[in-house]
């Protein structure tokens, strides 16, 4: 027997339970084919992104950084085979910081016995943000490459193979700000266009094709009114309200959070969108919210969102987008925007547990005047990782991750969903059957608006 024949036999032929977090086992859950293929797909794209790399390594490292390159890749190999055996998880070996919290949290998910979870069985949130976790101790653990980060070459590119569609959207967004005055009416009209770019950036997400760059050449202000039959839950006005609102709220500590998603094409687009909402004055600091070591593949570190902010400023091809990059610069610069990077992101739980493990943060996302969630793996830290009834309210799903104000901005790319109208997940999925898996459809709601 194949050890991915393995994993079938262990599969229970159903779909998973409603109203229950996800777990693999359940071969009709999005969980089983990224258990069982996807994720052993991206680990083994790592391998070969690494040995393809390794002159220019060498050459950046030194010699001895040859052993580092072979220790990596037996470590990838191992989680690939742990993976489809259904091995037992293992506690972290690194000495970051996280790791007492994950292998206390390795301790909780063992039987009385000690017994330790296997992927097929456990909380595939666990699961999936273990297997990202294990992938950067495999580096963290070598010697020279502690901090080498195996997506950012792939990430970079992404965002460069979307110049196109980068100058349209830039180039509109220079002539406007360079607009002397600018209606009330016409910010009315034009926010959704503005939000709905930052929506279907989420669609550029590299962790579904093990890295490789997915091109954005079309317009994406037509898009936006192209796409908007594929918009299942549109609550973009109720945001827009609310921000337009805010304009009469004069003190000058409206803070915008982002808990962002992917480098690339997407980060431009929330780049795009905080630019718009701090010239209006609609809000007056963005914190951008990203992650401390890669994930997910695609997932905005500190490097990527610096480098991307100097690409667009200095290096991009298009007068008007670096013009757009220069004024992102002068935002760092003067701390009206700040990147952070708080442990929470990358720790394997859902938001309605922050309150709860990480006071902090959840106060300091209480001092925002809104929140936005970009992305399907945020979407489904906000939701629980439940495998709602399709109808549930998002508000109800949310449960009591409430620190202020929420949009969540997402494509849909897992089987969780929640605040559909009656009949509208049963009716797609006939016609339709991997309508959950691609992001091409898409969701906005708000909560507390
Ligand atoms: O959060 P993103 O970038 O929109 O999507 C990430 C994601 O599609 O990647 C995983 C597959 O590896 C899914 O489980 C997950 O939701």
């Amino acid at each position: 027997m194949t050890i991915e024949n393995e994993l079938i036999r262990l599969s229970v032929d159903d779909f998973p339970p409603r109203n229950k977090p996800l777990i693999a086992k359940y071969l009709r859950s999005f969980a089983f084919p990224v258990l069982s293929k996807l994720s052993p797909f991206n680990i083994s794209k790592t391998g070969s992104y690494l040995e393809g790399n390794k002159n220019s390594i060498l050459q950046k490292y030194g010699a001895d950084a040859e052993k580092d390159i072979t220790s990596v890749l037996t470590k990838l190999n191992t989680l690939r085979k742990e993976i489809l055996s259904n091995a037992p998880f293992r506690e972290l070996i690194s000495d970051n910081v996280d790791v007492q919290i994950w292998n206390k949290l390795l301790e909780d998910y063992s039987d009385e016995d000690g017994k330790r979870p296997t992927w097929m069985f456990t909380n595939w949130l666990y699961c999936e943000c273990y297997i990202h976790r294990r992938l950067f101790e495999a580096f963290e653990t070598s010697i020279y490459l502690k901090t080498y980060d195996p997506f950012y070459e792939q990430k970079m590119k992404g965002l460069v193979s979307c110049e196109d569609a980068m100058k349209i959207l830039g180039q509109f967004l220079i002539n406007y700000f360079n607009k002397s005055e600018v209606e009330i009416k016409n910010l009315r009209e034009d926010l959704p266009k503005i939000i709905k770019c930052a929506l279907w950036g989420n669609r550029c997400d590299l962790s579904q094709t093990g890295g490789d760059a997915i091109a954005q050449t079309e317009s994406p202000l037509k898009l936006v009114d192209s796409l908007q039959d594929l918009m299942l839950v549109d609550e973009s006005s109720k945001a827009v309200d609310f921000l337009c609102n805010s304009l009469s709220i004069t003190n000058d500590d409206k803070i915008l959070d982002i808990i962002l998603d992917n480098a690339g094409y997407e980060l431009f687009t929330d780049l795009c969108l905080a630019d718009y909402l701090v010239t209006y004055k609609f809000v007056n600091i963005v914190r951008f919210h990203g992650k401390a070591i890669p994930w997910f593949v695609s997932d905005v570190t500190n490097q990527d969102f610096i480098t991307t902010i100097d690409y667009i400023a200095n290096k991009s091809t298009c007068e008007g987008l670096k013009e757009l990059g220069k004024r992102w610069e002068s935002y760092m610069k003067s701390g009206q925007w700040k990147f952070e990077c708080e442990q929470f992101w990358t720790l394997p739980f859902h938001f309605g547990q922050i309150k709860l493990l990480d006071i902090e943060l959840y106060n300091k996302l209480s001092q925002s005047l809104l929140i936005i969630s970009k992305g399907d793996l945020n979407y489904r830290k906000l939701v629980g990782d439940v495998f709602w009834e399709p109808t549930v309210p998002f508000s109800q799903a949310v449960g009591n991750f409430k620190p202020s104000k929420l949009i969540a901005l997402r494509t849909l790319k897992s089987d969780i969903t929640c605040g559909l109208p009656e009949g509208l997940a049963e009716s797609i999925s006939k016609n339709d059957p991997d309508w959950l898996k691609i992001g091409k459809y898409a969701v906005i709601h708000v909560d507390g608006i």
